[in-house]
């Protein structure tokens, strides 16, 4: 399929009696590339996950996910997507690799059931039940099953928890190859360096709104990017935030010279700059927070 956008999401809403989960978001995301939904517990993320998976009706706006509707698509469409829930659960009495080899006979173009077990990092386990994994190997057979079919499009949601630092960097290593491939992916995570590291843009969502998109690189704009220089000198230490920090590194020490201690310039990492966009969005009154 050609589609250049392989979601398109206008005018969401998902309403549960009279609380808004969903208030009216619009995004798209790109073929090939690597979007992450980031916002607080309860924001709405899993609702809109689950919609353009098909799993939730919505209650008004459009969507199109490769091209289709969920609401009314078939197998052929379920056959193309990934999809790592935040809890399947799994469990059960089969071995590892009986499980990949089950979902992998789903799906007209598998990958190889072994490379995909060895890809996740669970080789030495291949031969394990299910039910006698730790919650973070469990974690590790949901993203195997998740990627198995091969899917164009790839939805993790918080696919890491649980996952020990080495485990999030294998994981980290397992996507960087999906998207060398091709794959477009919708990524939910808490872990705002995951998100970084992985994604080309972002949507943060807060209150069932989407209150900012861009890309990572950019989200929150200049002004909350501008990096802050410290340093310590025989008056105590100081703190300046700069857009151009060399500058003013090399102003200090013509003048410090060597009573320039302890200097470090400071860049916002996305965790600083997503909490600020929260926070003034939490603040703002009810009326505007309708209007976002
Ligand atoms: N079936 C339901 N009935 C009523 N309210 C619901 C239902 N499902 C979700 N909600 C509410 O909708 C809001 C959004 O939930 P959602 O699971 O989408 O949040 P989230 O952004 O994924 O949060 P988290 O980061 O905790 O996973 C929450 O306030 C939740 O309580």
């Amino acid at each position: 399929m050609t589609e250049t956008e392989h979601v398109i999401v206008r005018d969401l809403r998902k309403t549960y009696g009279t609380f808004d989960a969903v208030a009216g978001v619009s995004f798209e995301i790109h073929r090939g590339e690597t979007f992450a939904l980031l916002g607080p517990n309860g924001a709405g993320k899993s609702t809109t996950i689950e919609i353009l998976e098909g799993y939730r009706d919505r209650t008004s706006g459009s969507v199109s996910v490769l091209g289709t509707d969920p609401q009314t698509a078939g197998r052929d469409w379920r056959a193309r997507l990934g999809m790592v829930l935040q809890s399947s659960g799994e469990s059960g009495n089969v071995t590892v690799r009986e499980q990949v080899a089950h979902f992998a006979r789903i799906y007209p173009d598998p990958r190889d059931v072994d490379e995909t077990i060895a890809a996740v990092g669970l080789s030495e386990k291949a031969g394990t039940r299910i039910k006698a994994l730790s919650g973070g190997q469990r974690r590790r057979v949901d993203v195997a099953l998740g990627v198995i079919g091969r899917p164009e499009l790839l939805f993790l949601d918080e696919p890491t928890t649980g996952f020990d630092p080495e485990a999030r960097r294998e994981f980290w290593e397992l996507i960087r190859s999906l998207k060398r491939e091709g794959t477009t992916i919708l990524l939910t995570t808490h872990y705002l360096d995951e998100a970084a590291q992985l994604s080309d843009r972002a949507g943060v969502i807060a209150g069932g709104r989407l209150i900012d998109i861009g890309r990572i690189d950019e989200i929150g704009g200049q002004e909350a990017r501008t990096p802050v220089v410290r340093w310590r000198d025989s008056e105590g230490a100081h703190e300046e935030r700069t857009a151009q920090p060399a500058a003013l590194v090399a102003r200090l020490y013509s003048t410090l010279g060597d009573s320039l201690d302890q200097l470090e310039v400071v860049r916002p990492s996305l965790e600083d700059i997503y909490l600020g966009l929260v926070a003034e969005f939490e603040r703002r009154p009810a009326a505007e927070k309708e209007l976002a």
